[in-house]
C-alpha cells in the first residue's frame, strides 16, 4: 500500500472504526460496495464481449449529467474517493464467482469464470475533476479508459457512487447558500433516509456540501463529522412532575457547594413568570422536571426542546427558569429547540424574552442563547424565514435534505465515446441527449474578477486555451451561439487519478473537501447560484470539437426518404 495522505488519514482512524467495512484491496470501504453491486446486464454483456473476442478492445467512457438538480444551475461533484477505493478493491471473490456460475445460464463457458476471477481495474485509467468541485451539465466528471469489458463492468457501481453523493452534496450546498454563513446547519435525517446506507451517505455528503454536523453517530465515527443533538418529545413527556424526581441536587461548578436544584429552578420560575407574560399554572411541571433533569445530566451543554406543550406559555418559561438556576450554579446553558409552530414568530419571541431577561438580571449571555429550529424544513422554508426575519441560529434538517424530495435523483449517465481509437456518437431525437464523441479535456476559463466564465471542452491533443489569448467557444449544438473569450486564468479541470492500479492523486480529508466546496462556490457568479430563475452557466466546445461532433453526426444520421 502506498503511503499516501489518504492512507495515513485512514490508518489514524483506527482499525476498530472499520469493523463493518470490508477490505478487498488496499482501501477499506463500506462492504456493500463491491463488484456484484451492479446490474446483471453488465455481466451478461461482459460474457458476450468475451465470446466475441473483444477482450483486447479499448474503450473510453464519459460519466456526466445532463441537467442540474433542484431547478438550479450548479452541481457539486462528490463520491470520487469512494470510486477510487472501489477501483482499488475491484476483484471478484470465490463466492462471487460461485454465485455467478449458479446464476448465469448453463451455456456460459467455464473459461469465462476464470477470466472474471483474474479481473482487476489495473488496466483502467481514470481522469476526474476534483471531488467538491462545482460541475455543470455535459462536462464529464470522470473519463474512464481501458479494456472495454472492465470499463463496462464499472458502469453501474460508479453511477451509484456518484449520483446520490453529488445530489446530496448539492442539496446541502443549496441549504448553506440559503441559510448564509452565520447559521449552523445540522443533518437530522437518518430516520427518514432511504435505508441505512442512504442515511450514512447522506450524513457524509451533507457535511461535504456545507453542513456543520450530524446527529448520525456512526457517520460521526466513520467520517469524523462533528456529532450534535438535543432530545426528543418522548424525553419531555416521560416526566410528569417535579415531585417524582429522585436526583435533585447539583454542585456549584466552582465552589462545590451542593444545593437542591429543583427548588432553585422552581424559585426562578416564580421570579420569571411576570417577565414571560404567562401564568405559572399554565407552564407544565412535568416539562420543568424534564428540563431540570436534563440540565443535571448535562449542566455544561444544556439545550431544551420547548414545544412539547406550548412554546409560548410553557416551554420558554421553564427553559428560562432552568437556565437561570444553572447560571446561579456556575454553568452556562446553550439554548432551545423549537420543533413546531411558526418558526419566525416563535424564534423572534424567544429572542425578545431572552433580551428582556438579559437586561433585567444583567446576564449578557442570555441575549445570545442559541435557538435551534426543526420540523420539515426545506430550502424554500429557509428563504421564507429569511424574508420574514427570524432569530434562529441553527437549523436541524432531516427529511427534505436526505431524501432530496424536490428532486430525488441526479441523472448521471455513463456513455461510450470511443472504441479502439474510433470516436462513437449516440444520436437522439432530443438534441440535448446527443453524446459528445471522442476523448476530451476540459478547462475552466476565468474572468479578470476571479469568477468562472465558461467551461470549455476540447479534443484531447488540441492546444489548451491560454490565459490572455482569445479562444472561440461554441455552443455544442446551436451553430449561431458562439463567443470569443479572453480568459484571465485557465484551469484544467481533469486530473489523472487512477492508472496502473494506483491512486495517483491524494484523496483529501472530508473536512478539506468541504472547505473546497465553499471555495469553489465563491468563484461562481451570484446569478448562477440564486434560488429563483438562476442564469445558466455556459458550457462550450472548441471550434475543432464542434466540427468534429457535427461531421460525425452527419456521417451517422441516416438520410430519410419521403414518398
Ligand atoms: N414562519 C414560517 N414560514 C414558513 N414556513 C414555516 C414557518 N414556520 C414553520 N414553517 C414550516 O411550516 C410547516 C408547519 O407544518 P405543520 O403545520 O405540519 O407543523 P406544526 O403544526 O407547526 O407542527 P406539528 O404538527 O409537528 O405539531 C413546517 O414545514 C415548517 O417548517
Ligand atoms: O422534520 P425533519 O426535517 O425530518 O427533521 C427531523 C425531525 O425528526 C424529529 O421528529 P420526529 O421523528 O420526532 O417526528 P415528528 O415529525 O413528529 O416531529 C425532529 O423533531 C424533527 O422534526
Ligand atoms: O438531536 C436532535 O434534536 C434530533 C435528532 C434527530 C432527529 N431530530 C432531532
Ligand atoms: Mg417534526
Amino acid at each position: 500500500m502506498e503511503d499516501t495522505e489518504a492512507n495515513k488519514a485512514e490508518a489514524s482512524n483506527g482499525a476498530d472504526n472499520y469493523k463493518f467495512l470490508s477490505r478487498r484491496g488496499s482501501h477499506r470501504q463500506n462492504g456493500v460496495i463491491q463488484p456484484l453491486l451492479t446490474d446483471l446486464y453488465q455481466i451478461t454483456m461482459a460474457y458476450a464481449y468475451w465470446k466475441a473476442e473483444k477482450t483486447t478492445d479499448c474503450a473510453v467512457f464519459d460519466l456526466f449529467f445532463r441537467k442540474n438538480p433542484f431547478h438550479g444551475e450548479f452541481t457539486i461533484f462528490a463520491g470520487l474517493e469512494e470510486v477510487m477505493k472501489f477501483l482499488d478493491n475491484f476483484h471478484y471473490s470465490d463466492s462471487d464467482i460461485e454465485y455467478l456460475r449458479e446464476t448465469l445460464p448453463q451455456s456460459v463457458e467455464p473459461a469465462f469464470f476464470d477470466f472474471l476471477k483474474n479481473l482487476t481495474a489495473n488496466d483502467i485509467t481514470v481522469h476526474a475533476i476534483d471531488e467538491g468541485c462545482v460541475a455543470f451539465p455535459r462536462i464529464p466528471l470522470l473519463r474512464i479508459e481501458g479494456p472495454l469489458i472492465v470499463a463496462q463492468l464499472l458502469e453501474t457501481t460508479l453511477l451509484t457512487l456518484v449520483n446520490y453523493a453529488s445530489l446530496v452534496a448539492t442539496n446541502a450546498a443549496r441549504y448553506r447558500i440559503a441559510a448564509g454563513h452565520n447559521v449552523q446547519l445540522l443533518e437530522f435525517g437518518l430516520r427518514r433516509a432511504q435505508g441505512p446506507d442512504g442515511g450514512l451517505s447522506a450524513s457524509k455528503y451533507a457535511y461535504l456540501g456545507g453542513f456543520d454536523g450530524t446527529s448520525n453517530v456512526l457517520a460521526g465515527k466513520l467520517y469524523k463529522i462533528p456529532v450534535k443533538g438535543t432530545h426528543a418529545h418522548a424525553y419531555i413527556s416521560s416526566f410528569s412532575d417535579c415531585k417524582e424526581l429522585k436526583r435533585r441536587t447539583i454542585k456549584h461548578k466552582d465552589t462545590g457547594e451542593e444545593v437542591d436544584f429543583i427548588d432553585l429552578c422552581r424559585n426562578w420560575k416564580e421570579k420569571l413568570t411576570p417577565d414571560l407574560d404567562v401564568l405559572q399554572e399554565e407552564a407544565s411541571d412535568g416539562e420543568l422536571a424534564a428540563f431540570a433533569s436534563y440540565a443535571l445530566a448535562f449542566p455544561d451543554s444544556f439545550v431544551a426542546l420547548v414545544d412539547t406543550y406550548d412554546t409560548k406559555r410553557s416551554g420558554l418559561l421553564n427553559f428560562c427558569a432552568v437556565a437561570m438556576a444553572l447560571d446561579e450554579m456556575g454553568y452556562e446553558p446553550r439554548g432551545i429547540r423549537i420543533d413546531s409552530g411558526d418558526l419566525a414568530y416563535l424564534s423572534t419571541l424567544a429572542r425578545q424574552k431572552f433580551e428582556q431577561i438579559a437586561k433585567k438580571f444583567d446576564r449578557d449571555w442570555f441575549r445570545t442563547l442559541s435557538i435551534v429550529a426543526s420540523n420539515d424544513i426545506n430550502e424554500e422554508t429557509i428563504w421564507s424565514l429569511n424574508e420574514q426575519g427570524h432569530q434562529i441560529n441553527c437549523f436541524g434538517i432531516g427529511t427534505h435534505l436526505v431524501t432530496c424530495q424536490r428532486q430525488p435523483a441526479l441523472g448521471c449517465v455513463y456513455k461510450l465515446v470511443e472504441i479502439n481509437h474510433t470516436p462513437k456518437i449516440k444520436l437522439s431525437e432530443d438534441v440535448e441527449k446527443v453524446t459528445m464523441p471522442g476523448k476530451k479535456d476540459v478547462y475552466r476559463l476565468y474572468g479578470a474578477d476571479g469568477h468562472a466564465l465558461i467551461d470549455l471542452l476540447v479534443q484531447t491533443g488540441e492546444d489548451a486555451p491560454q490565459a490572455g489569448s482569445k479562444v472561440l467557444c461554441r455552443h455544442p449544438f446551436h451553430e449561431s451561439k458562439r463567443a470569443w473569450v479572453n480568459p484571465a486564468k485557465v484551469e484544467p479541470l481533469y486530473h489523472l487519478y487512477w492508472k496502473d492500479g494506483k491512486i495517483l492523486r491524494a484523496l483529501p480529508q472530508l473536512s478539506d473537501i468541504r472547505q473546497r466546496v465553499a471555495d469553489f462556490l465563491k468563484t461562481i457568479r451570484q446569478d448562477h447560484k440564486r434560488n429563483l430563475n438562476p442564469t445558466p452557466y455556459k458550457v462550450a466546445v472548441s471550434d475543432r470539437l464542434y466540427h468534429f461532433i457535427h461531421d460525425l453526426w452527419l456521417e451517422n444520421a441516416p438520410i430519410g426518404e419521403l414518398s
